[in-house]
């Protein structure tokens, strides 16, 4: 970490750990002292003689919290009963690096993170000391184990959390980049002003540049290998060298990385062509991007004051892998692309095993598995499907804990593994692929079918699943459509090569994914079931979305855009996931249709994010539920079809939206007048992470926040902008600046004033918010100071039942929706299937 001044880590801090440790601690020590005693005598009564299990009930006897001293003078029965149930004790949490002790140090680091007497400590570790040299070897490491996932339990990981006084979520370390003086950007933005007068002529060239040097992602994919299909790696092939977001944020002192071909770069863009040279003092560099919208990722270092371009110091174009290669791959690999062929390909030569495709073994992985399982795997049938109705383990009064220690490994392994140059953390599978402890997700028999997988296979792998089609293909990876052996559960795999991401200087983007995946927990983010690395594939096993996204939904639609209500579901959808990242201290910084999945249930998931930033967050609660009258809490419940008053069963379908035709004017007001302060006396928490910096150039040209195109430093509120532009395009079908190419949208998000189109009709509320969103300075947003809390108080949500959209019923869905899995098994395995629409894809680099 030390090498990434601007390492952007997680850490966090909360208080129910807080307490937990405190009484933890108290409870340890005593209970140890006691544990001692209580083994002299029997020591003395049993001449020494003593078992390796007693030894280790003894262990857990003390370790265990609620232990009294009078449970300890139990018989040896007893004992034996107690030990099965120790065993059982740390399924929640990993016995892993992640949790910040060292293998061999972990038990004397355990006992003093546990402020045990030295007494204590030195006791116990005779004990164990004892029990080394013993020729039961595993034994020792089953206690040390045990001991650790104790600890875990018990303690606060000590590096990995950072103990803020306030007891909030606290995350670092962003670099936190001065903002430019007010006369630097007076003048940033005269200039560029002026200059975008006189850009229009000369943008078309770079454009066509641009689109010249733009690579439509065309390749197919198919069923059980088609070998002559070409996805990534063509695209890789042209791809240029990009900086990444997470570089930029982490390497801030650093010169900036590098990027395209700087030859290329100079001829195709000369001294004047580019309008955004001048724009922002920039230069633009090509990249190819699929899904026909540009995305800009661009590092900026604002410590050059001249612009220049950096020099690409290796080939970016990287040789395709022979296919010979691909024929020595095992079946399972026979349903991927070529790139993730290629890949295991190459590993598999230098591999002297035979197993080509031999997923790595994660420590905490095979922990937390038999932990989340107590007692013996249970075979599972080769029949197994996502009907399994079994009672699910009990694992979940230790949920939080393990979700919050997650958290905060999460952040620990990844600062490991940005110092490190080569593929991902093996560690890390363990959290997303064992614990499925996601409570809106708790019931969701995929859990169960990857947990039978699981059991019965160890480790999982990508020969567990049959990929059945290609789903697209993005920057970092290839997603598939799987099917899990045996089981009729589908899931989107999400295959990334970890030699290329390496190479291409990707990994912290994948990074940045993987690890906000693995904490996402909402009905509007995908759940991530598994994760594993299989040689050099690093995979993502998450939800898959058959609906398709919104870009594409949308064009289907009557006049290429939403109705206003239809539309207003999906951003309301949008706005509760932006909320819940933001609370995360995650800046998507990505909104864009393209990135909204629509479920087979029509709600939607939002997608995507190696480009997010993630920062520190300060939740405040600006009103306490202790002022709130209970009355008014159920307020907007009075509006639910249902005359329950607290049901919560999806099946009650809540209108979530108030009805809109009211009998009489006088009626409406005091509805309106009601439900204001309704919402007014509702706790309001607000978590919007408002010293968010970064000044990487990330987003999509159409959606880019006026303060990234200006370079001025951005934070969340760039989230509030995209999000207006996303509302304005639902309902006009088009982008409020879009210009005739890049460069001119980007002067017309600075300086062109927002317009709204006549047809279609769009309702003053609606226009007003976008108003409200689409403000040029941050500053005056709205979302900018209270974030979504201030959003959704806009009248175009009003009546909305926000806590009950989940429930609410989606805007119907044209037939388009893609495979389910009766479609998918009724069109054979054999069938090609179209890669999606690729298309634009640009990079540019700016100083
Ligand atoms: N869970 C999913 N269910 C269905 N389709 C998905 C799912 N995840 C991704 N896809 C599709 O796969 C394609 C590739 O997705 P992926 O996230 O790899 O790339 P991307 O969205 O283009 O972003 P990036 O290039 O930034 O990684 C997308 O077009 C997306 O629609």
């Amino acid at each position: 970490m030390g090498s990434f001044s601007g390492t952007c880590e997680i850490i966090e801090a909360r208080e129910e750990l807080n307490t937990g440790k405190t009484t933890g601690v108290y409870q340890l020590s005593s209970a140890f002292s006691v544990a001692e005693k209580n083994q002299k005598h029997s020591m003395l009564k049993l001449g020494y003689k003593h078992n390796l299990d007693n030894e280790i009930n003894k262990l857990f006897e003390s370790i265990h919290l609620k232990t009294s001293s009078r449970d300890l003078g139990i018989s040896q029965n007893g004992s034996s009963q107690k030990m099965k149930n120790a065993s059982k004790k740390p399924i929640t949490v990993s016995h892993s690096p992640r949790v910040g002790t060292s293998e061999p140090l972990s038990l004397k680091q355990a006992l003093k993170d546990l402020r045990i007497s030295k007494a204590s400590e030195m006791a116990a570790m005779k004990r164990l000391s004892m029990l080394a040299p013993s020729p039961r070897v595993s034994e020792v490491g089953r206690i040390k184990t045990m001991y650790n996932s104790v600890v875990a339990e018990t303690s606060q990981p000590g590096p990995s959390f950072i103990e803020n006084e306030e007891n909030r979520i606290e995350t670092s370390v962003v670099p936190k980049e001065s903002k430019s003086s007010p006369m630097e950007k007076a003048i940033q933005y005269h200039q560029t002003a002026k200059i975008t007068s006189s850009l229009i002529p000369t943008v078309r060239s770079s454009s066509s540049t641009v689109i010249a040097t733009t690579q439509n992602d065309t390749g197919t994919t198919l069923v059980q290998l088609q070998s002559d299909l070409v996805c990534s790696s063509s695209k890789v092939g042209v791809q240029s060298q990009k900086s990444e977001p997470g570089q930029t944020e982490r390497q801030t002192s650093l010169p900036s990385p590098i990027l395209s071909n700087s030859n290329k770069s100079k001829s195709e863009f000369p001294k004047n062509a580019s309008a955004s040279t001048k724009l922002g003092n920039k230069a633009f560099v090509p990249k190819t991007r699929r899904k026909g919208r540009g995305v800009v990722l661009v590092t900026r270092n604002k410590n050059l004051s001249k612009k220049k371009l950096k020099q690409d110091s290796g080939s970016t174009i990287s040789a395709p892998t022979s296919k010979e290669m691909n024929n020595k791959l095992v079946p399972g690999s026979n349903q991927l692309c070529e790139r993730c062929r290629c890949a295991l390909a190459n590993t598999s030569q230098v591999n002297s095993q035979n197993s080509i495709v031999s997923e790595s073994t994660i420590p905490g992985d095979g922990v937390s598995l038999s932990n989340v399982h107590s007692g013996p795997n249970k075979p599972t049938s080769s029949s197994s499907s996502c009907n399994i109705s079994r009672s699910v383990p009990k694992v979940k009064k230790n949920a939080r804990l393990k979700e919050q220690l997650e958290f905060s490994q999460s952040s620990k392994s990844s600062r490991g593994e940005y110092s490190s140059s080569t593929c991902t953390s093996d560690e890390s599978n363990a959290s997303g692929s064992s614990c499925g402890i996601r409570p809106h997700m708790s019931k969701d028999v995929r859990w169960e079918a990857i947990r039978h997988a699981q059991m019965q296979h160890g480790v999982l792998g990508l020969r567990h699943f049959n990929l059945l089609k290609k789903l697209g293909c993005g920057d970092i990876g290839t997603v598939y459509l799987a099917e899990l052996v045996g089981t009729n559960c589908l899931f989107a795999i999400k295959v990334m090569d970890n030699e290329f991401l390496a190479r291409r200087k990707k990994m912290p983007r994948a990074q940045t994914e993987r690890e906000i995946l693995r904490i996402l927990d909402h009905p509007f983010l995908p759940t991530m079931y598994a994760q594993f690395t299989s040689d050099n594939l690093s995979c993502l096993v998450m939800e898959y979305c058959p609906g398709g996204d919104l870009h594409v939904l949308r064009q289907k639609q009557l006049g290429r855009s939403f109705s206003e209500k239809a539309a207003r579901f999906y951003v309301a959808e949008v706005l509760l996931a932006l909320e819940y990242l933001h609370m995360l201290g995650i800046v998507y910084r990505d909104l864009k249709p393209e990135n909204i999945l629509v479920r087979e249930d029509g709600h939607i998931m939002l997608t995507d994010f190696d480009l997010s930033l993630r920062c520190v967050v300060r939740p405040m609660l600006l009103k306490s539920s202790f002022d709130v009258d209970p009355a008014k809490i159920s307020g907007p419940r009075a509006q639910s079809s249902c005359i329950e008053p607290f049901c919560i069963e999806p099946s009650c379908q809540v209108p979530c939206f108030s009805p809109r035709i009211i009998p009489d004017a006088a009626k409406a007001r005091k509805l309106k007048a009601d439900l204001r302060d309704q919402i007014r006396s509702l706790p309001q928490l607000v978590a919007e992470p408002t010293d968010a910096r970064s000044n990487s150039f990330v987003g999509t040209h159409e959606y880019l926040a006026p303060e990234i195109i200006k370079g001025e430093g951005h934070g969340a509120a760039v989230d509030w902008w995209t999000f207006g532009v996303f509302l304005y395009e639902l309902l006009y079908g088009r982008t409020p600046f879009k210009g005739s190419n890049n460069e001119e949208t980007l002067a017309n998000v600075v300086l062109q004033s927002l317009r709204f189109p006549d047809i279609p009709f769009v309702s003053f509320q609606a226009r007003d918010l976008i108003r409200g969103l689409l403000v040029k300075e941050p500053e005056n947003r709205l979302g900018s100071l209270k974030g979504a809390a201030e959003i959704k108080q806009h009248s175009f949500f009003e009546g909305l039942n926000w806590a009950l959209i989940r429930c609410a019923i989606p805007p119907e869905l044209p037939e388009f929706c893609d495979f389910g899995v009766s479609d998918i098994t009724s069109q054979g395995k054999g069938k090609y299937f179209e890669c999606k629409a690729a298309g634009e894809h640009v990079e540019f680099e700016l100083f």
